[in-house]
């Protein structure tokens, strides 16, 4: 590191003096916390991006500010890797040595030690793009002013501001930007509702009402959601669209949005009787979660639930379907991997298992999900909260393409299901679950199939599942393995909750610590749904027992 860059790091670094008595951790999906404490991990992470960038040949590296769908008063920091997925893992120690570094001498030592082993040039001679973006916190301005100056403060560094807008289109940039393609917001709702319409046209012809499944009415969690939803909806005539909770009024995340609604199962606020039975989704604070649901009558608010699972197994059915018709005996099978996680409905594994599907479980948290959905031709994978998206591999886009310029010795019927899949692979995001992306494709489909939402979600049956947290002295004490299925440590707790769950008929339950909340998730399932309550609380109460604060 040359003194220039020594000594611009240690200036700006004495302004962002990290807050005290307090260990940060990259969790889940990046840093969160309350947002008055975060100015300092920003402007680290802002370095760390930029590092990235170098890291890379000066590849675009992304800078999301959003704490997604906790509350309004929190924020947090994540970083987009040139793919547009998540940053590698093996910098996730750094940015927690980075975040937790002392003072600004400490901190300039371990950004040089780090150069050093990476090799990353710190010698001003190479250039680093990063890309900003924040949801709609009112915390986020300031925020982004802190990345940019931890930014700016690596020699060569450029940070170009995007202003608000979602976690998914942000990734959708990055990668568009490193692939040398369109990259604008522009772009992006361009290329969306192009490929949707592509899929609307491609629908076969029936008589009559051409979109017989009626409106659909989107809760936009009080969030960024709201005004880029409005953008599409501008752009798309083929969808019946009515848009609430996009923030003119309520407050984030605050009884809206996809958490609330998956986790409570009830209708969000600004949803009510008069909305019985008609098709509605929810999305989360930065839309990259998606579910539906309708509102039951007399239900008490109560509602029949159509969760990420479902979104899964209507995605994998409609490719499924259409590979089928291009299948040919001696010809190229593409493999197709569903991927899932211990929270995903058990019937929902049991339905994609009777598909056919190779279904794969993986830890909590998109970077797991997203890594191991790369090693298929058509990888889907989803998280039973709704966030999760279809990869397609070069391979297989490479081979649809040459199907497409085929001479027309195929069938029409071939000739379409290749325009469809092509269609999907533009429209769904390639980066990152997207919930605006996820529920044009979920919309095409029902169309084209030409099923209500009731039909869909009686694909199967949910188990009934019941999720609890409970606040512990240190949730680092609990240590899972097998996908989070059992618990190593503290030992003794997994053989007592197997000796609950076994009493109970379909009884399955885990625990494991959140990376993003300072609780541990407790998750049962049963064949009623007060077998599943019964089981959830009992492990919370011992959840509690071993590691409450009450525990001994
Ligand atoms: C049970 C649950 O919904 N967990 C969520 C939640 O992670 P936790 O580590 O469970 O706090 O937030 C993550 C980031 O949004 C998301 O990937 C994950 O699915
Ligand atoms: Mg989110």
């Amino acid at each position: 590191m040359n003194e220039q860059q020594r000594s611009m790091l240690l200036q700006s670094a004495s302004s962002f003096p990290p807050p005290k008595g307090t260990k940060l951790s990259y969790g889940t999906a990046g840093f969160r916390a309350d947002a008055s404490i975060l100015q300092s991990t920003v402007f680290r992470i802002g370095i760390l991006a930029a590092l990235r960038s170098l890291k890379t040949g000066g590849a675009v590296i992304g800078l999301m500010i959003t704490a997604s769908h906790n509350k309004v008063s929190d924020n947090g920091v994540k970083i987009a890797d040139p793919s547009g997925g998540m940053i590698t893992q093996d910098w996730e120690p750094f940015a927690d040595c980075i975040a937790n570094a002392p003072d600004p001498e400490s901190l300039v030592q371990l950004i040089n030690e780090f150069a050093k082993k990476e090799n990353i040039p710190l010698d001003g001679a190479k250039t680093a793009t990063v890309l900003l973006g924040r949801d709609t916190r009112p915390s986020g301005e300031s925020l982004v002013k802190a990345a940019k100056q931890g930014i700016c403060s690596v020699v060569g560094a450029v940070a170009t501001d995007m202003g608000i807008i979602t976690t998914p289109q942000l990734h959708w940039m990055v990668r568009a930007r490193n692939k040398g393609l369109k990259a604008s917001e522009l772009d992006y709702f361009e290329q969306l509702s192009s490929s949707f319409r592509c899929l609307i046209d491609l629908i076969p012809k029936k008589s009559g009402d051409n979109n017989p499944i009626g409106k659909l009415i989107v809760d936009c969690a009080n969030g960024v959601g709201g005004e880029k939803l409005q953008v599409l909806k501008e752009k798309l005539n083929g969808l019946h669209l009515e848009i609430r909770n996009s923030g003119e009024s309520g407050i984030l995340n605050e009884g809206v949005g996809a958490d609330y609604v998956q986790k409570e199962k009830v209708a969000p606020q600004g949803f009510g009787p008069a909305d019985v039975g008609i098709r509605c989704a929810s999305l989360d604070g930065d839309a990259d979660r998606l579910v539906y649901f309708t509102v039951i009558s007399n239900g008490n608010n109560k509602i029949n639930l159509v969760d990420g699972d479902k979104i899964l197994s209507l995605f994998a059915l409609f490719i499924k379907d259409q590979l089928s018709i291009l299948s040919d005996k001696n010809e190229y099978q593409p493999r197709v991997g569903v991927v899932q996680t211990a929270y995903a409905n058990g019937a929902s594994t049991k339905y994609l298992n009777q598909l056919g599907l190779e279904v794969i479980f993986t830890p909590t948290g998109v970077k797991y999900l997203h890594g191991k959905a790369e090693e298929y031709d058509i990888g889907i994978y989803f998280e039973a909260n709704g966030h999760g998206t279809i990869l397609f591999s070069e391979h297989f886009l490479n081979w649809l393409e040459g199907r497409k310029n085929e001479p027309s010795s195929t069938t029409k019927e071939k000739q379409n299901a290749v325009k469809r899949l092509w269609a999907v692979s533009k429209l769904i995001n390639q980066a990152v679950g997207d919930a605006l992306s996820g529920l044009l494709l979920v919309e095409a489909i029902l169309q084209h199939m030409g099923w209500s939402v009731d039909k869909w979600n009686e694909l199967y049956h949910d188990l009934p599942s019941r999720q609890l947290k409970v606040k512990v002295a240190d949730r680092s004490a609990v240590v899972t393995t097998y996908a989070e299925t059992s618990v190593e440590k503290p030992p003794g707790i997994q053989e007592a909750i197997n000796a609950i769950t076994e009493k109970y008929p379909e009884g399955r339950c885990f625990v494991r610590p959140s990376g993003t909340e300072d609780v541990v998730r407790v998750y049962a399932e049963a064949k009623t749904q007060e077998t599943a309550d019964e089981v959830a609380a009992s492990v919370a109460k011992l959840v509690d027992q071993f590691l409450g604060f009450t525990a001994s």
